[in-house]
């Protein structure tokens, strides 16, 4: 993998609005609304974390976006352009990186070329995508010789092929074991400082969430009986006083640049909460300032924090 990755290019467009988005299925049971009321603008060039419970639409949205699927009321745009079917300004990766195992790595990153890329052109932004996520000296391996990690390298190499305004990543690293995922975690940062993409990133990690992102966005899910998970306000309240996170139901305003900003919607709509991730990346896993911000989104997913007499 290269150490450092130099060359700066011109960050592509990529803003992302979503209106009003609703989506509604067809199920035997009748009608099914998984997504509702879901406003967003997604700066260009910003990375934007989905978190929320299992089932609560964040694949759903991150399909939508990807024109992999229609809402069932609102619009989608990128930079004022309505999303088309398999929209050309965005790739997906998943959490498997489905390659052909026929082809080589190169090979497979070749397929995400924009089409009509041939020849020496192809062969060099190949060689360069490779390089971008060090691979280069697997360029001629089929995918079951290469490990995981690799594989999702490959995958990610194939979604930039076609520089996408937009990445969409659903889970792209949540079957990596943990050493893996986090120089994963470096990798897509270093590809973001070298080609600031827009990226949206459904996880379940809020680790890694609050490690990539921008903004975590906090999806409800509009079928669970406890959609808003039980939990004691009082003790949220303790738990955020010196973070950005307050209590459910209560907007608050920064009071510093770097503090973070949350906004929660008074709506049933599916957006749960909204939050700003303070400071600039590389960030410090371990810093004390995402204490409270780590518990804050755990507990709004369900995951309570135990009150000890040193964390009270
Ligand atoms: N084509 C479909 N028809 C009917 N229901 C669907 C369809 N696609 C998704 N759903 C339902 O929509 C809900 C949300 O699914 P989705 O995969 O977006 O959730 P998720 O938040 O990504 O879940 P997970 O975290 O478990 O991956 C689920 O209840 C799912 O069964």
């Amino acid at each position: 993998m290269p150490e450092t990755i130099e060359t700066q290019q011109t960050a592509p467009a990529g803003r992302v609005r979503i209106e009003n988005v609703e989506r509604t299925f067809s199920t035997q049971e009748g009608p099914r609304t998984v997504l509702r009321d879901l406003d967003l603008d997604v700066n260009s060039g910003e990375i934007i974390a989905i978190v929320g419970p299992s089932g609560c639409g964040k694949s759903t949205l991150l399909r939508l976006v990807g024109g992999l699927d229609s809402p069932t009321e609102g619009a989608i745009t990128i930079d004022e352009d309505r999303i088309r079917a398999h929209d050309d300004h965005t790739a997906i990766a998943f959490q498997e990186p489905r390659l052909l195992p026929w082809r080589t790595i190169a090979q497979n990153v070749a397929l995400g070329l924009p089409r009509g890329t041939r020849g020496r052109q192809a062969k060099e932004r190949v060689a360069e995508l490779l390089e971008l996520v060090g691979l280069t000296h697997a360029a001629d391996q089929r995918p079951r010789e290469v490990s995981g990690g690799m594989a999702q390298r490959a995958s990610l190499a194939r979604a930039l092929a076609r520089s996408p305004r937009v990445l969409l990543l659903d889970e792209p690293f949540g079957a990596l074991d943990a050493l893996t995922r986090l120089k994963m975690h470096d990798l897509l940062l270093e590809i973001h400082r070298a080609q600031p993409t827009t990226i949206v990133l459904v996880t379940h990690d809020v680790e890694e969430a609050i490690y990539l992102a921008d903004r975590v966005l906090m999806l409800r899910n509009l079928h669970a009986t406890d959609a808003e998970p039980e939990r004691p306000r009082a003790k949220v309240v303790a738990l955020g006083s010196s973070s950005g996170i307050g209590a459910l139901g209560s907007a608050r305003t920064s009071e510093s640049p770097h503090e973070t900003a949350v906004k929660t919607r008074p709506t049933n709509g599916s957006i749960a909460r909204l939050v700003s991730v303070p400071g600039t990346r590389p960030r410090d896993r371990g810093a004390r300032a995402f204490t409270d911000l780590r518990t804050g989104l755990l507990d709004g997913l369900g995951v309570h924090k135990h009150i000890t007499k040193e964390n009270a």
